[in-house]
């Protein structure tokens, strides 16, 4: 199977062209090719597909084969792919998702995508819908037990379902540790993302993310979205805010009067190669 490795803020995946033929058994080659080991090592796959709907659709699988049903770093990837191997010619683009079409603007150089500033759609906040079980419509600043310790979650869906903790030291927080049992957790009835937020000033705030399916990553473009809306309705930040993260920095905009997120970061191909399956 041929490939291109990309990454958006350190955030890697497997691409796969499938406009012409789709996968079959995608959820297990996704396990294979992501494994840092005895694959190409990723936080997991992602197909590029065609689409009746959009210029094109992006289908995207964790490192353990579930499947994500937006990924904005790996949006961004897609529409470079698409770009830089003229797929396409337009430097506006629209990409089909399980959570709906995301419009894309490209920011090119030399004929190539250098950043790419994705309208994410609106934030889901009901908890029905994130999904998360609670007394409450919305999640905000609630308490949850996790291993003995008391946290204040709140919850938003950007496609994907996330939690937002907020920290004092994102540096010395032990992501590793705890991550797996806020995924876990029986409030989540689809598991959740977890992102651990130190605010730094009123513009910026340190991001770790803890993936459901993957773990640890470098970056999620979901999960800076869902912070900044979370640290919004904390009264924490402005709306105009940049998410520092292990891989890179994110910029993101809630417009509170349109009700919409928008991300701005780069998208980078790293190799390309051909796997045995
Ligand atoms: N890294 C992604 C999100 C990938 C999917 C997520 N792990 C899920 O299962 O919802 C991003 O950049 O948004």
């Amino acid at each position: 199977m041929k490939f291109t490795k990309m990454q958006g803020c350190g955030n890697d995946y497997v691409y796969v062209n499938c406009i012409e033929k789709e996968l079959e058994n995608s959820n297990e080659i996704a396990k294979v090719v992501s494994n840092r080991h005895f694959g190409v090592g990723g936080d997991g796959m992602i197909m590029i597909c065609s689409s009746d709907k959009a210029d094109f659709r992006m289908k995207m699988l964790n490192a353990d084969g579930s499947e994500g049903a937006m990924c904005g770093n790996g949006i961004r990837c897609v529409a470079k792919y698409v770009y830089d191997y003229k797929l396409t010619n337009k430097e506006n683009l629209s990409i089909e998702t399980p959570s709906g079409i995301k419009y894309l603007d490209l920011t090119t150089e030399n004929n190539k995508v250098v950043e790419v500033t994705v309208n994410m759609g609106s934030p889901i906040l009901e908890a029905k819908l994130i999904p998360v079980i609670s007394d409450n419509d919305k999640v905000i600043a609630e308490p949850i037990d996790i291993d003995g310790v008391e946290y204040k979650i709140t919850c938003v869906s950007m496609g994907n379902p996330h939690a937002i903790v907020f920290v004092e030291d994102t540096k010395n927080f032990q992501v590793e540790k705890i991550g797996p049992s806020f995924e876990n957790n029986k409030i989540f009835p689809d598991r959740v993302n977890t992102e651990f937020i130190q605010v730094i000033d009123r513009n910026t705030i340190s991001m770790r993310v803890w993936e459901r399916g993957s773990g640890e990553t470098l970056a999620c473009g979901t999960g800076a979205c869902a912070s900044v809306v979370a640290c919004v309705l904390n009264g924490k930040t402005e709306d105009e805010v940049t998410v520092k993260l292990l891989g890179g920095d994110l910029k993101i905009k809630y417009d509170r009067e349109q009700n919409l997120v928008f991300m701005t970061g780069p998208a980078v191909i790293v190799f390309e190669g051909e796997i045995e399956l």
